[in-house]
């Protein structure tokens, strides 16, 4: 029977090592448990001799009741000065009280010579006595070979040596890590199977940074190669451009290479684990990123959108149900009937694809985009308008005139927007006014105010998101302004879109447009 690819993620080490990553303890916690649940292998928390939070981190981590995965503690081999029951760190590492304990040593005779400032004999002796320490202190350890492929590259017997000491020690996996990031496919591929035929019963891990672009694709490699476990984040996440990123090299993994994985289960839940992590690391997702990215399978060209329609994966590398994912088809100015008609049966509106009016339309759809509005993100603004085009929907709301007001009142240093609106609604004029700190903040009030008489249920409506983009800033002040928002009634979230020379015409636009959208939505239509 084939073993199981193991599957190690640092994000909440190596992950924390990225610029602008940082988790609270809570947040470790949570994501430890996420990883659990989703099937991981092995988690590595943190290092525990390097700040509180990776202390308060081990100590919660002892209460966690996990399913399947191993949390592991991270050091270094001890210090060439002390010997093992010496090194603090490494007493530090048998604390954390993990079932496995992860230490990385030195490979590059360059880094022991001029960075550990050691002999290459004293360093084999640093590894071994580490990994011998905590082994028999009744730990699994795993050793992360530095810069093993450049030390291989510069020393290959020396690098070897190095394995040789972490397995006499009694690692029971040796990882070869990319640690700069500079390696090519062929070079790991060649490397890693030379590594395995060596060491033919002991696995072999990868640990790959992407400062070449290729994490992923050197992660792989080494699989191809034999490696039995591989490192890696969520999102990419890690030191200077990331490590391998394990929301790709899972699913490729498991639906390209057929490799058997503890978490191939719960495969489908991969998109929102990814959402998850950045959401506990309070960073924007990344639309792009390949498989879990909102962007991995929107199409936006109309051919492309034509030929999904017919056959689904014409244009769709793996279906996007298996990793969470959804087909998402982009209305723009790239757009052909297809789209349209693909775009339409998602938001739910029954379309006929030999209406004539559907010509009419795309040339509308063009126009608008031209003139500056965008659809990509405001579904509700594109179903209205498929709906007033198309079928005839007669808006709810007849403005008959809005005035907003700005001012400032330095004597309570604030600012100060006063917003009055007058609306038809049926045969009656709302008039109302408001006021708030801003211009947007005072129309929204005002013109809720004024539709709520009629539709009380406009009041659950929040405005979540407001973007303002100047779309030809070479006009300076007459330049056309998109202003796309995003609201919400605690149910459905929905985007609209306002273009216009004068941004706070745009801002009504799309205000106006969300107000439909929830008159619509309680209509059931
Ligand atoms: C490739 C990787 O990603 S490894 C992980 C890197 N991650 C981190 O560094 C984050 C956590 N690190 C920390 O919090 C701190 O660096 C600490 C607590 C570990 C150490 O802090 P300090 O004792 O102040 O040392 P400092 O950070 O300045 O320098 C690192 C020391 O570790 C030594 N060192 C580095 N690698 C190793 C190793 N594999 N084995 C033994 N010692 C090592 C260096 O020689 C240096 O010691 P020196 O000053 O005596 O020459
Ligand atoms: C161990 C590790 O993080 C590296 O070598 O990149």
């Amino acid at each position: 029977m084939t073993q199981a690819i193991k599957i190690y993620d640092t994000t909440l080490r190596d992950g924390t090592q990225g610029e602008g990553v940082s988790f609270t303890v809570a947040g470790k916690i949570r994501v430890a448990e996420k990883l659990d649940q989703f099937g991981i292998d092995y988690i590595e928390g943190g290092w525990p001799g390097s700040n509180p939070r990776d202390m308060a981190f081990f100590e919660e981590a002892q209460k966690l009741t996990l399913k399947h995965a191993k949390i592991s503690a991270f050091g270094s081999t001890r210090r060439a000065s002390l010997s093992a029951e010496e090194d603090p760190q490494l007493k530090l590492l048998l604390d954390a009280k993990t079932p496995v304990v992860t230490i990385f040593g030195k490979t590059w005779l360059l880094h022991v010579e001029e960075i550990l400032r050691t002999t290459a004999e004293e360093n084999l002796k640093m590894i071994e006595d580490s990994v011998r320490f905590l082994t028999e202190n009744g730990r699994e350890v795993i050793y992360d070979a530095e810069h093993f492929f450049d030390g291989f590259c510069d020393n290959p017997e020396y690098a070897l040596k190095t394995l040789e000491a972490a397995k006499r020690g009694g690692a029971v996996n040796l990882t070869l890590c990319d640690t700069n990031g500079g390696k090519l496919v062929s070079e790991v591929n060649d490397i890693v199977s030379r590594v395995v035929a060596h060491f033919p019963e002991t696995p072999i891990g990868v640990h790959c940074h992407n400062d070449s672009g290729l994490g992923v694709a050197v992660s792989l490699a080494g699989v191809e190669s034999g490696a039995a476990l591989v490192q890696g984040t969520i999102n990419g996440v890690g030191e200077r451009n990331g490590n391998g990123n394990l929301t790709t090299i899972m699913p490729n993994l498991i639906l390209k290479m057929g490799k058997e994985l503890n978490c191939a289960a719960n495969l489908h839940q991969l998109r929102d684990l990814s959402l998850f992590v950045d959401e506990m690391a309070n960073r924007a997702s990344d639309n792009s990123a390949p498989f879990v990215g909102p962007a991995a399978f929107a199409h936006k060209g109309g051919v492309h959108a034509d030929a999904a329609a017919k056959v689904k994966h014409s244009y769709e590398h793996i279906e996007p149900e298996l990793v969470g994912n959804r087909t998402r088809v982009l209305v723009s100015d790239m757009s052909g009937r297809s789209s349209v008609m693909m775009k339409a049966k998602e938001i739910g509106v029954d379309l006929d694809a030999r209406s004539p009016e559907l010509k009419d339309f795309l040339a509308e759809l063009k126009e608008l985009e031209f003139r500056g509005y965008g659809y990509e993100a405001a579904d509700a603004s594109f179903k209205l308008l498929l709906k007033r085009f198309l079928k005839g929907k007669k808006d709810e709301l007849e403005l008959i005139g809005y005035r907003v007001m700005v001012g400032h009142q330095s004597a309570l240093n604030r600012t100060v927007s006063e917003a009055t609106v007058q609306v038809k609604i049926g045969e009656e004029i709302h008039h109302t006014v408001a006021e708030a700190s801003g211009p947007v903040g005072a129309l929204d009030d005002a013109l809720r105010k004024a539709i709520a008489p009629v539709f009380p249920e406009i009041m659950e409506v929040e405005l979540i998101d407001f973007k303002v983009r100047i779309l030809d800033s070479q006009h300076g002040a007459d330049a056309i302004t998109r202003v796309q928002i995003e609201s919400t009634d605690g149910k459905e979230i929905w985007g609209t879109v306002g273009a216009s020379d004068n941004i706070i015409e745009a801002t009504w636009e799309a205000l106006v447009d969300s107000m439909e959208y929830k008159i619509l939505l309680e209509s059931g239509e």
